[in-house]
């Protein structure tokens, strides 16, 4: 029961599972092995469950044009699109509000210009969509002797914050690995009063070890909330080596599960009650001096999930 007087964000406890999902370069496969695991983690009890960052194709600027589906006009046909198809059913055949990691998304112009996105669809237990987030920071890196990656060289960014609203839970955010690295995303999302930050990502051997964790404990303890990251499996045959590791935060920063490399689903239950508990031992709420800082969460509009 909540002892302040803030309403509790997550109304009812909820089991949350991230499948570390093991892809290949076929769709149709990757699909059915998408619902096999989603399905597994749901009889296990989970009612929010997450896919992780193109989870129907393999990871890569080489790849994003081929493996590219039209979701627009929504809902697509299965031909435009047979993974909003596949997802619908997932989440309804399980259930459960399904996120489903990200795929990589055309969109065909009236005077037939492409533009493609790397995209997050999420679905009610009904099958129904309840959210398209186009990830709002592309992965332009090069590291030397690390990692180049120029995602811009194939997508474009989407434009806005996606929040959605699950009715007997609450709020969530949805954002897109990457993502994870710019906290202003999360901070307005934790101040419209999300309960949970959830990002499907694929980071690399080269910055998964350093801050893959370190990203998800900060965003977690800088907006006292729950934060998920889930990874593919990392396959040393694929052009790209994901990190795996996906993992659940707590409000406090404790890493509540996390996966090894290789295909694994983790869950973990979430609370409410652990998010007042932690807002009022450090009681940042109160404590913000927007007299000095702005509070970059006012005027910001959400925008249609
Ligand atoms: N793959 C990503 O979008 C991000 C990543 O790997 C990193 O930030 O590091």
């Amino acid at each position: 029961m909540a002892t302040s007087s803030y309403p509790l964000l997550l109304k009812q406890p909820v089991k949350l599972a991230c499948v570390q999902l093991a892809t290949g370069a076929d769709k149709t496969a990757n699909l059915a092995h998408a619902a096999e695991k989603v399905r597994e983690a749901a009889s296990a009890g989970a009612k929010i469950v997450v896919l992780p960052e193109c989870f129907n194709s393999p990871y890569g600027c080489d790849y994003f044009p081929s493996y590219a589906e039209q979701l627009l006009p929504s809902p697509p046909s299965p031909e435009q699109s047979p993974s909003f198809h596949a997802l619908s059913a997932m989440a309804r055949d399980n259930g459960v509000y399904l996120i489903g990691g990200s795929i990589p998304e055309i969109e065909v112009s009236a005077d037939n210009k492409k533009t493609y996105y790397n995209t997050s669809l999420t679905f009610s237990p009904a099958g129904e969509l309840l959210a398209t987030h186009r990830k709002v920071h592309l992965f332009d890196i090069s590291i030397p002797g690390g990692i180049t990656f120029r995602e811009s060289d194939v997508l474009s960014p989407g434009n806005k914050l996606t929040v959605v609203d699950l009715p007997e839970y609450g709020r969530v955010a949805i954002a897109i690995c990457y993502d994870v690295r710019f906290p202003e995303l999360a901070t307005i999302a934790a101040r419209k009063g999300c309960f949970a930050l959830i990002y499907p990502g694929a980071f690399n051997l080269t910055t998964g070890p350093l801050h893959w964790r370190l990203l998800g404990q900060a965003r977690a303890v800088d907006n006292q909330v729950y934060v998920a990251l889930c990874s593919p499996a990392r396959d040393m045959s694929a052009s790209y080596n994901a990190w795996g590791h996906s993992l659940v935060v707590d409000p406090m920063a404790k890493v509540l599960v996390e996966a090894g490399e290789g295909e694994e689903i983790v869950s973990a239950e979430l609370n409410g009650e652990e998010i007042e508990k932690a807002r009022r031992g450090i009681p940042l709420r109160e404590q913000r001096r927007f007299d000095v800082y702005p509070d970059i969460s006012q005027g910001y509009e959400l925008k249609s999930p």
